[in-house]
């Protein structure tokens, strides 16, 4: 399995600090809109419903846990945690501006030391996050913990293909259009930074087979995107 071991969270929460200003555009742009849909499938395998109490991890500027708040309506409640200070404002201050009516609580803290009891939560979704935290397997624990039994989590984040011609698509456009785009908006480092992080992330399998160690009794890991994208599905 791989020895998957990102640098301190404190260069990661400043990667995410750094590029706030820049991010919703540059997603929209590079993904031709389809992070849009990938988000959306996400939210759906989270199996959130109306009135659920839901959770969005790494919220980042907020899309999942718009989408979340949408399913969970009017009589549930969602809470988004993130600790990058710069995009939990974007989230917030979209929030005021697009979103005014459902009830979202943002925190800011660190996903690997959630601030909440156990088994509170109906579903769970984690955005390009997971591969991004300093140990997976505890970041899976805190997701099982606060789960309540028969609650869904669902992860998505970038998936390095197994077929050679569409990885070899995948490396093409982040080292020819996502890090070029980035370097004429002053963020190259911190775009050139996704291609390492996704060598060093597990792929599907390995995904799974820690969701089980953690103790999760259902795990799935569902390639999109032809398999440039993935959705871990996990629950209890
Ligand atoms: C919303 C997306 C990525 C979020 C994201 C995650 C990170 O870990 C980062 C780290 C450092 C800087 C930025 C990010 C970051 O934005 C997914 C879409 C955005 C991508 C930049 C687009 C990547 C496209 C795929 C490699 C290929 C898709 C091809 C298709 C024809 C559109
Ligand atoms: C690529 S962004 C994703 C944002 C959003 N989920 C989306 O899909 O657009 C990754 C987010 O994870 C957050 N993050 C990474 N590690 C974290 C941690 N240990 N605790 C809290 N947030 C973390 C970063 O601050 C950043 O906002």
């Amino acid at each position: 399995m791989t020895n998957y071991q990102p640098p301190f969270s404190n260069k990661i929460r400043n990667i995410f600090d750094r590029i706030a200003p820049v991010y919703d555009q540059l997603n929209d742009w590079l993904s031709l809109g389809q992070h849009r849909i990938w988000k959306e499938m996400t939210v759906k395998w989270s199996g959130a419903k109306p009135g659920d109490t839901c959770l969005d991890l790494c919220c980042g500027s907020g899309d999942l846990t718009f989408r979340l708040a949408r399913r969970a309506g009017m009589t549930g409640k969602v809470y988004g945690v993130d600790f990058s200070c710069n995009l939990l404002a974007t989230a917030k201050e979209r929030c005021q501006r697009y979103y005014p009516q459902p009830p979202i609580t943002w925190i800011e803290a660190d996903v690997l030391n959630l601030p909440f009891d156990d088994h509170q939560f109906d579903a769970i979704t984690m955005g390009y996050g997971l591969r991004n935290v300093k140990d997976i397997p505890r970041s899976l624990q805190e997701i099982y913990r606060v789960l309540k039994p028969g609650g869904k989590a669902a992860i998505l984040d970038f998936h390095r293909p197994s077929n050679e011609t569409f990885r070899a698509f995948q490396q093409w456009y982040l080292d020819n259009l996502v890090v070029p785009l980035a370097t004429n908006l002053g963020v190259k480092e911190e775009y050139a930074y996704i291609s390492p992080s996704l060598d060093r992330f597990p792929i599907g399998k390995e995904q799974v087979a820690i969701a089980q160690k953690v103790g999760f009794v259902n795990a799935t890991h569902y390639p999109i995107s032809n398999g440039m994208m993935g959705v871990l599905v996990i629950d209890n």
